[in-house]
C-alpha cells in the first residue's frame, strides 16, 4: 500500500489521525507546525516527537512533498516548475521575482475543463483534480519558498471547479498554526460558475479576479464556453453584494490604504477583437455599479489560435480611455516571455518530449 501524504491535511484532520493511532492528539499540532512551519522532508525531522510514534506514523504516512520534475529560468528572473501530482501527471507553477515582491502564480487541475479559445490548459482538456496535497505542494517544495509574498491562483485550472480543495488549500495558507498569511496577499482567478463563485465569496476572505476578456456576453460566450453556464451580467449582479461602487476609496483618498478585500477584472487584449472604442464604453458601462479595478494583460500567442495580441500604444490607449472614465486600470507587466510563461506551454513541451521518448523506445523494440 502506497503510503498517504501529511501534506494537505489542516491541524484539526493531524490531530484526527495522531488519535487513530494512539497517539496524543496535540502531537497532531506538533506534526502541523513540523509542516506548515518547519518544512521537514520526513516524518523522521520531527524530532519532538517520540521514535516510537514517528515510526508509527511512518507506517501510513509519509510527509508527501516532491520536488519539481523541470524547470525553465528567464533571463528576467521568472522561473517556471513542473511539479509532479499525486495522480502522476504534471502541473505548471511560475515564480514571479519583482524588486521586494516574489509571487507565486500556481496551478489548481490538471489541464481545464473551460476550453478557452486563447488559453493553451483549455487546449489540453480536462485531466484531473489537483489534491489539497498537490496545491500546496508548489508551494511546500519551490526552491524560492522563503521568498514569497504573494500567491494567485492564475495558473493552470478553474479554481471554482475545484472548489473544495482549493478553499481547503487557502484554510491552511491562512491558518495561525500554518502559513498564517493574510489572505490579502492571495488572490484566486476565475471565469466565474453558478454556485461556486457565491460560495467562494462567502467562504473565503482572499482577493478575488474575474476573467472577462469582452463585455459583450454574445462574444464572451465564443471566447470563453463557461459564459453559457454563468454569464457575466449574471456575474456583475452577484459580484454587485460584495463590492459595490460605493464601497470606493474617495478620489484624493489612499488608493490600497484600506485593507479590504479587492476585486479584480482580467482582461487579455486581442488586436482588433475586444479593443474597439464600442468594447471600452461598454466595459466602463458594465463595470460602473462595482468598487473594483482591471488588469491588461497581454495576449501570450499560442500554437493555432487566430488571435492576436495588441500593440503597445494601444494598450495604453485603453488603459488611459479606462482610467479617464472613473476605472482604475494597470497594464500587467510581461514576464518570462523568453521562457513562454503563459501557462500550459512547459506542461505541452514534456507531455511532447515523453511521447517521442516512447515513441523512439517502441520503435528500437
Ligand atoms: C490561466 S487562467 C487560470 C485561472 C482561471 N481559470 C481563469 O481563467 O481566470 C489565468 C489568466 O490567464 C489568462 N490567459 C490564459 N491564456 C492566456 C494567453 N494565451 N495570453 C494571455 N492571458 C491568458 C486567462 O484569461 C486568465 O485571466
Ligand atoms: S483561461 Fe482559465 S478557465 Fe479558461 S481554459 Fe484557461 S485555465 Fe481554464
Amino acid at each position: 500500500m502506497d503510503k498517504k501524504p501529511l501534506i494537505g491535511h489542516t491541524e484539526t484532520e493531524l490531530k484526527a489521525i495522531a488519535k487513530e493511532l494512539g497517539m496524543p492528539a496535540f502531537t497532531g499540532g506538533q506534526i502541523a507546525r513540523w509542516l506548515y512551519v518547519s518544512h521537514v522532508e520526513d516524518i523522521d525531522g520531527m524530532t519532538n516527537i517520540s521514535k516510537q510514534n514517528r515510526e508509527r506514523l511512518s507506517e501510513m504516512y509519509c510527509v508527501g512533498s516532491a520536488a519539481p520534475v523541470d524547470c525553465q529560468r528567464s533571463k528576467d528572473g521568472t522561473v517556471k516548475y513542473l511539479f509532479p501530482t499525486e495522480s502522476g501527471k504534471t502541473v505548471e507553477t511560475v515564480f514571479i521575482p519583482d524588486g521586494d515582491r516574489a509571487t507565486l502564480c500556481v496551478s489548481c487541475q490538471v489541464g481545464c475543463k473551460m476550453n478557452c479559445l486563447f488559453c493553451q490548459t483549455g487546449k489540453q482538456g480536462f485531466e484531473g483534480q489537483l489534491t489539497v496535497r498537490d496545491i500546496l505542494n508548489q508551494i511546500y517544495a519551490l526552491p524560492e519558498r522563503e521568498r514569497l509574498t504573494n500567491i494567485v491562483f492564475m495558473g493552470q485550472g478553474e479554481p471554482m471547479d475545484n472548489l473544495d480543495n482549493v478553499l481547503r488549500a487557502t484554510e491552511i495558507l491562512t491558518a495561525p498554526y500554518a502559513y498564517a498569511w493574510s489572505p490579502r496577499r492571495i488572490t484566486v482567478s476565475s471565469v466565474g460558475i453558478r454556485g461556486k463563485l457565491k460560495r467562494f465569496l462567502d467562504e473565503s476572505e482572499c482577493h478575488v479576479a474575474i476573467s472577462l476578456h469582452t463585455p459583450l456576453p454574445a462574444q464572451r460566450e465564443q471566447l470563453m464556453p463557461a459564459e453559457k453556464g454563468m454569464g457575466i451580467m449574471e456575474i456583475v449582479t452577484l459580484l454587485q453584494d460584495y463590492f459595490p461602487a460605493d464601497r470606493r476609496v474617495p478620489r484624493g483618498g489612499v488608493e490600497g490604504a484600506s485593507h479590504q478585500r479587492r476585486l479584480t477584472f482580467e482582461y487579455t487584449v486581442l488586436g482588433g477583437t475586444n479593443d474597439t472604442p464600442t468594447h471600452l464604453k461598454e466595459l466602463v458601462k458594465l463595470l460602473r455599479p462595482l468598487d473594483c479595478r482591471v488588469n491588461l494583460i497581454r495576449f501570450h500567442q499560442i500554437p493555432d489560435v487566430p488571435l492576436k495580441g495588441a500593440a503597445e500604444k494601444q494598450m495604453e490607449h485603453i488603459c488611459d480611455y479606462l482610467n479617464r472614465n472613473g476605472i482604475t486600470t494597470t497594464i500587467r507587466a510581461s514576464r518570462g516571455q523568453d521562457i513562454y510563461a503563459a501557462c500550459g506551454l512547459l506542461n505541452t513541451k514534456h507531455k511532447e518530449e515523453a511521447l517521442k521518448a516512447s515513441e523512439s523506445k517502441a520503435s528500437e523494440k
